[in-house]
């Protein structure tokens, strides 16, 4: 067998101290102790993205999209299991981003200094016969320590909340960022996009025209009647039947529940949701670069009506949510909607706000 070089062998030696880091030190910070570390230098232009719950069926898929993404110069990759082999897997992609894997409580710190955006897939998803509601007791917890993270070491940090129940766990967070005095409201967004996804989906094949062409507005919150499209404004402008009005709405806002049947206990959404998710967190990285137009539905605070949080369409830019824009038009059969939506939801603010605040 032909010897390597002493130019060859200083190559695999440097290779080799990648793939088994003594205490690594990254150029400008410091290195946290026992932290997976796959690659030394960074430093290209680019934000940092933390993805927390990265080990999980939204996560794996969601760090990968986000690995992708060219806005992305560093990917933190947290969760309290399995981060190691998740970390090392995507590492090996020949894309820019800088991934290091953080595992366990001890490591959230670390996973958090300096990030520009925080994306939290963290929690327990549905069995089939459960409601998102029924997830609160578990992931309400899970998400209060995340947010006092946040608090500590990224409080000008763009955070999308993904877990559910998303109606109160966003005013959850919210909470948690008041009592510490970090609170930013332009900067805490409940991600809704994947009923955008579905309800573009949906309306598209109804119509028979291509998705990607199909905007649907989709307003309110993340769970049930609260999830409320509005089919009178959607783009292309078309007309719907009664018939077909009633058939989207109840398939928009039953999406996840069709998910959560079909998989029969073995979770809910996770590649459509990781799918919407990057794309949501790609708006907010292009709105913090300054692109002008970038415009979403979250969920977020507001005063579009009486209720304290509200989604509907935003604008993103450097500062986060710059302009969050009132529903428009509604025909009666919305008004009718709304009104339900309302009243399920400010039952679900409530119980978040009391979570922190008891
Ligand atoms: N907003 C939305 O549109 C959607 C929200 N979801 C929600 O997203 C959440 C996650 O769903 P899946 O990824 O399918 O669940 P999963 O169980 O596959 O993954 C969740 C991950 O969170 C991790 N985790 C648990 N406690 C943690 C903690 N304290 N800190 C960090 N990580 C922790 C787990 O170890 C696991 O890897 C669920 O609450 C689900 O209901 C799901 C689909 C759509
Ligand atoms: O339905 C669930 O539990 C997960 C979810 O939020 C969705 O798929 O919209």
């Amino acid at each position: 067998m032909q010897q390597p070089t002493s130019g060859a062998n200083q190559r695999i030696a440097r290779i080799a101290a990648h793939l088994h880091p003594p205490t690594l030190q990254i150029e400008g910070e410091s290195s946290g102790l026992g932290r997976m570390d796959c690659r030394a230098k960074g430093g290209s232009p680019g934000f940092k993205v933390a993805v927390l719950g990265a080990a999980g069926g939204i996560g794996q898929p969601l760090a990968m999209l986000m690995k992708i993404n060219p806005l992305v110069s560093v990917l933190h990759l947290y969760d309290v299991v399995n981060t190691p082999g998740v970390t090392a897997d995507i590492s090996h992609m020949d894309t820019n981003a800088v991934v290091r894997g953080f595992l366990g409580q001890q490591q959230l710190e670390d996973a958090l200094a300096g990030m520009d955006i925080v994306i939290i897939p963290a929690g327990v998803p549905r069995k089939p016969g459960m409601t998102r509601d029924d997830l609160f007791n578990i992931n309400a917890g899970i998400v209060k320590t995340l947010c006092e993270g946040i608090a500590k070491c990224c409080p000008k940090a763009i955070v999308n909340l993904i877990s559910n129940p998303v109606n109160s766990t966003v005013p959850i967070a919210a909470e948690v960022f008041k009592k510490v005095g970090t609170y930013d409201p332009k900067r805490l967004l409940g991600v809704t996009m994947l009923d955008v996804v579905r309800a573009n989906t949906f309306v598209a094949e109804v119509l028979g025209l291509d998705p990607r062409e199909v905007d649907v507005p989709v307003v309110g919150g993340h769970a049930g009647v609260t999830i409320l499209p509005l089919l009178s404004q959607v783009k292309p402008s078309c007309s719907l039947t009664p018939t077909e009005i009633d058939y989207l709405t109840d398939r928009i806002q039953n999406g996840g529940t069709e998910v959560v049947e079909a998989k029969a206990g073995a979770g809910s959404a996770t590649l459509s949701m990781a799918y919407a998710a990057a794309k949501f967190a790609d708006a907010c990285l292009r709105g913090l670069r300054g692109d002008a137009g970038v415009i979403e539905c979250a969920y977020v605070a507001s005063t579009v009506t009486e209720l304290p949080f509200f989604a509907s369409k935003v604008r993103l830019g450097r500062a986060g949510i710059e302009e969050i824009y009132s529903l428009g038009p509604l025909n009666e059969y919305e008004r009718t909607g709304l009104e339900k939506a309302k009243k399920e939801l400010a039952g679900s603010i409530q119980k978040g706000v009391s979570f922190v605040r008891k």
